[in-house]
């Protein structure tokens, strides 16, 4: 935690929207003013697409078949962990872009499987802005969720996580459904291990529940829409939270559990303007008066 340059973590799994609610923070982050540096999860991969098959080969022979992208191992958590810690003191630090296809690759200048350099981040920032899978992992010699102040989790349900999954990844990044399929199995051991227990470190989840039939996630055509889904919002300390507020000024939501909202699929994004806008605020507000 720090009050001089808060940090602000969005953790979910591959396919779940992290990427797709980093929109919405920036939206936020233009509106209201913050200057915010980002980082990408995936800046913090150990390896290289080339060095990471190899590594899963290698680790397989030897009788592992638990290790993957989600694997704590597979990820260069203690460089995570001290780019939180030194931001969190001084505002300063540093990353870098895993380029995943040919876009990217376009846009960085780097083969798809590579990295980019690591560049110092831009200096006079209001907050640190991270999404990816790791961003609040609290394990035997690595806290990084300590390091945050606002901690999001990202969680569809699972089926539908898949289906988000395996549509981006044949849209967007090349990918057979199969060779999807083989990864989603391969990850589930570090899934279940290394991922879920982020949820319980988290202040606020999002999780997209579909409300059309998604039983068999490996043949559905399309994403359900946001027309076709609720969204149930958790909240780990629900004191401060004005819940009458939220529930009439989202229409179509209520109230579930005494920390959880639900709400039609479609005002996620107001959701999170009306939720976050302030804890955002509050962060920066306190940040620039800390650093004056
Ligand atoms: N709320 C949503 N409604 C509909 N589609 C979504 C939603 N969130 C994510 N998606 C879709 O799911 C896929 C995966 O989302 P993405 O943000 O790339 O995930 P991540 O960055 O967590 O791996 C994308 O195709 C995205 O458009
Ligand atoms: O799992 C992730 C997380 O990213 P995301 O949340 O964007 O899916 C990896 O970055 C890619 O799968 C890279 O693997 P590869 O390069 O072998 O496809």
């Amino acid at each position: 935690m720090s009050k001089k340059y808060p940090i602000i973590s969005v953790v979910g799994s591959s396919g779940a929207g992290t990427s797709t609610v980093k929109a919405t923070f920036d939206q936020i982050f233009r509106r209201e003013g913050v200057k915010a540096v980002s980082i990408e999860g995936d800046a913090f991969h150990r390896f290289n697409r080339a060095d990471m098959k190899a590594e899963l080969e290698r680790r397989y022979a030897a009788g592992d078949a638990t290790f993957s992208h989600f694997s704590f191992e597979a990820n260069a958590l203690e460089d995570l962990e001290r780019v939180f810690r030194e931001y969190g003191e001084t505002g300063a630090g540093r990353t870098r872009h895993y380029v995943h296809d040919a876009k990217e690759a376009e846009k960085y200048g780097v083969e798809p499987g590579h990295f980019t350099d690591w560049a110092p981040f831009e200096e006079n920032t209001d907050l640190l802005f991270y999404e990816g899978l790791h961003g609040c992992v609290s394990t035997e010699g690595i806290n990084i969720a300590a390091h945050a102040d606002l901690k999001i989790g990202v969680v569809p349900v699972i089926n539908l996580e898949w289906i988000q999954k395996i549509h981006r990844d044949r849209a967007q990044r090349g990918y057979t459904t199969e060779a999807v399929t083989d990864v989603i199995l391969r990850r589930m051991h570090a899934y279940v291990h290394c991922i879920v227990p982020q949820f319980s470190q988290t202040d606020i989840n999002f999780q997209r529940v579909p409300v059309v039939d998604t039983s068999n996630p490996f043949i559905t055509r399309w994403i359900p829409t946001p027309d076709e889904s609720l969204i149930v919002i958790r909240f780990r300390n629900p004191r401060g939270i004005d819940f009458p507020y939220l529930t009439s000024m989202i229409h179509g939501s209520w109230m579930s559990r005494a920390n959880s909202i639900v709400i039609p699929g479609n005002k996620q994004d107001l959701a999170m303007q009306l939720i976050l806008t302030p804890l955002i605020e509050r962060l920066v507000r306190e940040g620039r008066r800390a650093r004056a």
